[in-house]
Formats: C-alpha cells, structure tokens, sequence
C-alpha cells in the first residue's frame, strides 16, 4: 500500500508497540498524529520523529481513549491540522487485573470509541477517503492462556469480536473501509515490567517459558495488514514460535 500522502492516528503512541507503528509507517511517507496519556513522553516521541522526518510529519495530541470527549477533540484537532484521516490504530491498552473497571473501560471502550470515530472520519459516505481500521488485540484474545489475566483477555476477546463484526458489515464496501485485528504475544515493552496480572510469579513464569517478540516482528506483522490490501477482517498473531500467522473465524458468520 503506498503510503505517501497518507495520514494516520495512533493511540498509546508515545512509547512501546505504538511509537514502534507510528515510526513504520512514518518511515514510509506518512504523516502521524501519536496520541497517549502520557504527555511529556508523547511529546519527547513527537519532536525525535520531527527531527528524523520532518516538521509537518508528525504531530502529538494528548488523548485519553476512555475519554469519548477526548477521543472526539482528538479527531478533530487532527482534521484541522492534517486535512484528512485514511488510518487509525487503536493500539492503547493496560494490564491491570486489580481495576477490571479501567481494564475494560481503556481497552475495550477505547477500541471501540476510537472505531466508531474512525468509520465517522474515513467512509466515504460520511466524505472521507475509505481508510484502514486496525486494533491491537493479543494472542489472548483468541485464546485463553491462563488465569492471571482474566479482565485482559476478555476485553481482547471483544475487541477481535468487535472488529470482526464491523469487518462482517456487508455496507463496508461502499464505506470504502477495511478493518484488521493484529494479535502479539508476548513482547519486550515496558508493559512487561509493569505488569500488574493475578498471580504475577506465575505470569513471569509464563513469560520466561514461552519466549518474548522483538517489537520488529510485531511491526512486520502491523505492516503486513497495512499492505495486504485484499484483507479485510484479517485476524493476525505475532508469536516467537510461529511467526506471523492469519486466524479465521472458527464459524463463517451467516450470508443474508
Ligand atoms: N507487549 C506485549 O507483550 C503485548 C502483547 C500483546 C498485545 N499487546 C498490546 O499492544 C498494545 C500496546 O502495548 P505495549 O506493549 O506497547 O505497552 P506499553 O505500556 O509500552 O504502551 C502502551 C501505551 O498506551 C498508553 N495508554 C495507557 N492507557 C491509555 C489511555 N487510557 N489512553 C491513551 N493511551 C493510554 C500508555 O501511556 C503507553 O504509552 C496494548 O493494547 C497491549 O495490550 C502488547
Ligand atoms: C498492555 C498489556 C500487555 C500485556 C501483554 C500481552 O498481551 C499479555 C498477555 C497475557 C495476559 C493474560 C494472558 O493470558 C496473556 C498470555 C498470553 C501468552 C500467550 C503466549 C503464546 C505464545 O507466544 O505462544
């Protein structure tokens, strides 16, 4: 997929698996909005993306994902700056067993508010350009891998369904829209060392046992949705046994 010219938003950007897309795409031709919570790190992220990219290339917006009215501004502010939107990656996410409220609120409600903004921004039938909706699942939102990770793994379990159903919607076509789910398994970012999971002796066993990504193998695999043009509804993991593999739905949904 040529990317020059393109614009894409990114949640949770200002470090980690998002900064890591932000900069793959960036790298070839896009501008990005990285956006986060964090605001002095979004912002440090955003000037070393200038300097290496250029000035107009990348701009930061601070957004919290659980915030509708934030998330909103956000895209707006992105619209008056950029023009138009033909990207959106909501790749926010925490690991916080012990607020099963702020688990789903953030990963769940953030996918799904920032989707929702995006089929607003992008399709055609709203006046924009068609576009590409990818969120960021995990392995454990295909299967259940263990038990400190109960409140996690539900919400990636949503957010594959949620996308898959939106992917499923047969009025997508004329929207112009593709939709992806990318789904890592365990990668070296911060958020291994601040894992807060059930049983974190055991979550830390789990890790050492079944090995860490590169964060370069996820971005193989972002990149893969983002040039498999024909895909939409594509489900992919990213695992150090496996690589990257496509997932189909267990069921076909029904035709009407
Ligand atoms: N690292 C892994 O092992 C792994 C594996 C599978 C899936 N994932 C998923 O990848 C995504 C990125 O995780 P990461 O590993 O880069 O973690 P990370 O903690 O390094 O980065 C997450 C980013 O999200 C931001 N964030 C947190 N809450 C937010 C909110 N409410 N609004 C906006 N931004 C918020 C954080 O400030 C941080 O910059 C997450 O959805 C995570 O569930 C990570
Ligand atoms: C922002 C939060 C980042 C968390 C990183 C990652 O998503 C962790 C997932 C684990 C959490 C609960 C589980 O069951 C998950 C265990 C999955 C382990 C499966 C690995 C399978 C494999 O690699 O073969």
């Amino acid at each position: 997929m040529s990317l020059a010219g393109k614009v894409a938003l990114v949640t949770g950007a200002a470090q980690g698996l998002g900064k890591a897309f932000s900069e793959a795409l960036l790298k070839r031709g896009a501008k990005v909005c990285v956006t986060d919570v964090k605001i002095s790190q979004g912002e440090a992220t955003v000037a070393d993306f200038q300097r290496q990219y250029g000035s107009d290339k990348a701009m930061f917006i601070k957004c919290d994902v659980a915030s509708a009215d934030e998330f909103e501004r956000t895209f707006k502010v992105l619209l008056d700056n950029f023009g138009h939107l033909d990207i959106v990656v909501n790749n926010a996410g925490i690991l916080k067993e012990h607020d099963p409220i702020r688990t789903i609120s953030v990963n769940l409600g953030g996918v799904m508010t920032g989707t929702n903004l995006a089929i607003k921004a992008l399709s055609k039938e709203h006046g924009g350009r068609g576009g590409l909706i990818i969120n960021i699942a995990s392995v454990a939102g295909l299967t259940a891998q263990a038990y400190f990770g109960p409140a996690y793994t539900g919400t990636k379990f949503g957010v594959v369904g949620f996308t898959r159903c939106w992917a499923f919607n047969p009025h997508i076509e004329k929207m112009g829209l593709r939709f992806a789910v990318l789904c890592p398994s365990f990668t070296k970012t911060d958020i291994l060392n601040s894992m807060d999971a059930l049983y974190i002796d055991d979550a830390h066993k789990l890790v050492a046992q079944l090995g860490i990504n590169p964060v370069s193998t996820v971005v193989d695999g972002f990149m893969e949705l983002v040039d498999n043009e024909q895909c939409n509804g594509a489900v992919v993991t990213v695992t150090s046994k496996e690589g990257i593999v496509y997932h189909k739905q267990p069921l076909a949904p029904s035709k009407m």
